[in-house]
């Protein structure tokens, strides 16, 4: 398709777009009365219109059942998270009973590195990829000094090639060859955070897996943004945020994937505790730990459903809408927006260089774009103009046209008010 850079070609696809009323479902911040043109989704979600429905009813649950909610609420407590594993299992491509919600992104790593990161002799090291979300790293380097190695020795990291943003496929592969033997794990963000790479799950988790390692993915920034296929995939376990494309408010609850054939592992070490024990007997306070059959099995204290209730108000829209729709309209913003940022780019004396691979297949609803000719002032004025971005040092704002609720009409009108800001500064 060719795309025009004006406001009515913008507005004829808004028109043409089966998406387009689901923008109304969304809470949008104001900058001088208007809407803000929201490209921050791949951090924090915009607040869907139904949600407050989702919290209010367990405040009235509560209220009027206090400890009686557990059993007889609308929607009751004890089991609440079942209600997500047919909705969730769809968004990550997974069975039911390999998807449950449950703490917090980084805090599931750290509990499904206990049952995935088993090192022995050799076999100790993990490979991830260079500069991952400090969270992420932190996390690996606690887990294997907890373990009695040193980071420098039991931490392998991809690199990117000299003068190049992206890593490549091919040398993730060669790495995992190269260690080898040495690998116990290969654990990678599924979508960069900082550029928007998206890696081949598929490929990289069967070549760990050849090298007889085990293979575990951080999906804060592909859950909700991506196709995944973690079950056929082999995909040993992973963990994601709801709180980016899923928008389930701040700090919220996390999902995690345990792949069925470690179901019944029952030599697989993990940190137990009553909501992970066997759910017929749960109330019964046997002395034995007796695994949940699925990912259930891992879960530890009984459910924070204040936090999940937005959570759910999230997977339910998923549903509706289907992650194949979603994907349809995240091609086509990205690239309108990728064509909007050279209109403007040959329009003014600037030079933006978009860091993001430009294969579709390698990024999906992120643009990082490196701002050679243009700092921090150039962000500023994006703020203050109603354009909520973020900035990554030294010199990076990331756009992430998220398909749910930004529309063509944001692309167009962003192109604007950059160019403007480019002229005044
Ligand atoms: C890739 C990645 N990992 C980890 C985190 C941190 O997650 P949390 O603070 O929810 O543990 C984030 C974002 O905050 C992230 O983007
Ligand atoms: N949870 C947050 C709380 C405060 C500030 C940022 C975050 C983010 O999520 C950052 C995000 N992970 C990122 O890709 O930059």
């Amino acid at each position: 398709m060719t795309f025009q850079n004006t406001k009515a070609f913008a507005q004829q696809l808004d028109a043409e777009d089966p998406l387009s009323k689901y923008r109304d479902e969304f809470h949008f911040p104001k900058v001088n009365g208007k809407k803000v043109i929201y490209f921050t989704g791949n951090s924090l979600g915009l607040q869907p219109k139904r949600t407050k429905a989702y919290v209010d009813e367990i405040m009235t649950d509560w209220a009027e059942l206090a400890v009686e909610g557990h059993f007889y609420a609308h929607k009751p407590w004890w089991d609440y998270q079942e209600r997500f594993a047919n909705p969730l299992s769809k968004i990550v491509g997974a069975k039911p009973s390999e998807v449950t919600v449950m703490n917090t992104l980084t805090v599931n790593l750290h509990l499904l590195m206990v049952s995935f990161y088993k090192p022995e002799g050799k076999r100790f090291k993990i490979l991830c990829e260079a500069k991952a979300f400090p969270s992420d790293q932190y996390m690996i380097q606690s887990q294997v000094k907890f373990h009695g190695y040193k980071p420098e020795d039991a931490i392998v990291e991809i690199q990117r090639r000299e003068g190049e943003h992206n890593i490549r496929l091919e040398d993730v592969l060669a790495k995992i060859k190269e260690v080898g033997d040495e690998l116990a794990l290969v654990l990678i963000g599924g979508v960069n955070y900082y550029t928007g790479q998206v890696f081949d799950i598929k490929t990289i988790t069967k070549a760990g897996h050849e090298a007889g390692a085990k293979v575990g993915w951080d999906l804060a920034h592909a859950a909700g943004n991506i196709k995944l296929e973690l079950h056929d995939w082999n995909v040993d376990f992973a963990a994601w945020c709801s709180y980016k494309y899923m928008n389930s408010g701040p700090g919220n609850a996390s999902g995690c994937f345990v792949h069925e054939k470690h179901h019944h592992n029952k030599e697989l070490p993990r940190f137990a505790g009553w909501w992970g024990h066997n759910k017929e007997r749960r109330f019964k306070m046997e002395p034995d730990f007796d695994p949940a059959n699925g990912a259930e099995g891992w879960q530890i204290s009984n459910l924070p459903v204040l936090s999940l209730a937005p959570y759910l108000a999230s997977v339910e829209m998923f549903d509706e809408i289907g992650m194949d729709a979603l994907i349809e309209k995240r091609d086509k913003i990205t690239a309108y927006l990728e064509f909007i940022l050279h209109e403007i780019d040959k329009e003014v004396d600037s030079t933006f260089e978009i860091i993001t691979p430009l294969a579709p297949s390698e990024r999906a609803s992120q643009l990082s774009v490196f701002l050679h000719g243009e700092g921090r002032k150039l962000f500023d004025y994006l703020m203050k103009n109603g354009v909520i971005t973020d900035w990554r040092e030294p010199n990076v704002i990331r756009l992430a046209p998220v398909p749910l609720y930004c529309s063509y009409e944001d692309m167009y009108e962003f192109g604007q008010v950059l160019k403007a800001g480019i002229l005044n500064s």
